[in-house]
C-alpha cells in the first residue's frame, strides 16, 4: 500500500451505480473509500448506513473501507458497521457521551479507530485517549456536504497534531477531509497530513486516474 492515502469520499459518486463508481475509483489508484455516514440529527443531511458497506463488500470491494459516523448517537452503529465489513470507523467526539468507551468499542468489534474533529472542535479531546487512537480525521469543512471550500486554518490545526502524533511515538494516521484539490493537497500534505479525502475534486472529473495521479503528483512536491 502506499505510504499516502488517496481516499475518494463516495458522497460525491452517482449512487445509481455506485458498486462500479468504487471499482473504478480504486482501479485508478485510490487506497482507501471514505464512507459519509449521516443523520439529518448531529448533520443536516441523510447519507447511507451499514446496508450500502455490506452491499459493497458483496459487489467485491476488498479496500479498506473508512466510515466517517456523522451520526448521534454513535455507539450503538459501531457494531452493525463492523458487520457490514467497515475497516476504519471515526466519530465526532461531541457525538459520543464516553469517548474512551466508544473507541474501545470499535477495536473490540475488530475495526481501526479515529477521532473526528469539526473545523471549531478543540483538540484537547485527544488528552488521555492518543494510544486508543489509530487516526485522526480533521474536517477542513464543517460536516454535513460535499463540495465546499477548504477553511485555511485547518492546516495550523494539522500542524499542531502532526506535532502531538510525533511526540506521542504512536503510529496514528493523520487524515484530512474537506475541499481538498489539486491546488491545495500540497500544502496539506507539508503541514503533515497523510491520509487524503477527496470527494467532488475526484468524482467530479471524467477520469479517475488522471485526477489521482494529478493529486499525488501535487503531494510529491511538499517540502
Ligand atoms: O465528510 C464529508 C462532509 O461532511 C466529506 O467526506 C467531504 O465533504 C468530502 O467531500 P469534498 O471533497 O467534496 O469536500
Ligand atoms: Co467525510
Amino acid at each position: 500500500m502506499n505510504e499516502n492515502w488517496i481516499a475518494p469520499s463516495i458522497l460525491s459518486a452517482n449512487f445509481a451505480k455506485l458498486g462500479e463508481e468504487v471499482d473504478n475509483v480504486l482501479a485508478a489508484g485510490a487506497d482507501i473509500v471514505h464512507f459519509d455516514v449521516m443523520d439529518n440529527h448531529f448533520v443536516p443531511n441523510l447519507t447511507i448506513g451499514p446496508l450500502v458497506c455490506e452491499a459493497l463488500r458483496k459487489h467485491g470491494v476488498t479496500a479498506p473501507i473508512d466510515v466517517h459516523l456523522m451520526v448521534e448517537p454513535v455507539d450503538r452503529l459501531i457494531p452493525d458497521f463492523a458487520k457490514a465489513g467497515a475497516s476504519i470507523i471515526t466519530f465526532h467526539p461531541e457525538a459520543s457521551v464516553h469517548i474512551d468507551r466508544t473507541l474501545q468499542l470499535i477495536k473490540d468489534c475488530g475495526c481501526k479507530a479515529g477521532l473526528t474533529f469539526n473545523p471549531g472542535t478543540p483538540l484537547h479531546y485527544l488528552d488521555h485517549i492518543m494510544d486508543k487512537l489509530d487516526i485522526i480525521l480533521l474536517m477542513s469543512v464543517n460536516p454535513g456536504f460535499g463540495g465546499q471550500s477548504f477553511i485555511p486554518s485547518a492546516l495550523d490545526k494539522l500542524r499542531q497534531v502532526r506535532n502531538r502524533i510525533d511526540e506521542s511515538g504512536f503510529n496514528i494516521r493523520l487524515e484530512i477531509d474537506g475541499g481538498v484539490n489539486t491546488s491545495n493537497i500540497r500544502a496539506i500534505k507539508a503541514a503533515g497530513a497523510d491520509t487524503f479525502v477527496a470527494g467532488s475534486a475526484i468524482f467530479g472529473k471524467p477520469d479517475y486516474k488522471k485526477i489521482i495521479d494529478e493529486l499525488r503528483a501535487e503531494m510529491a512536491l511538499a517540502v
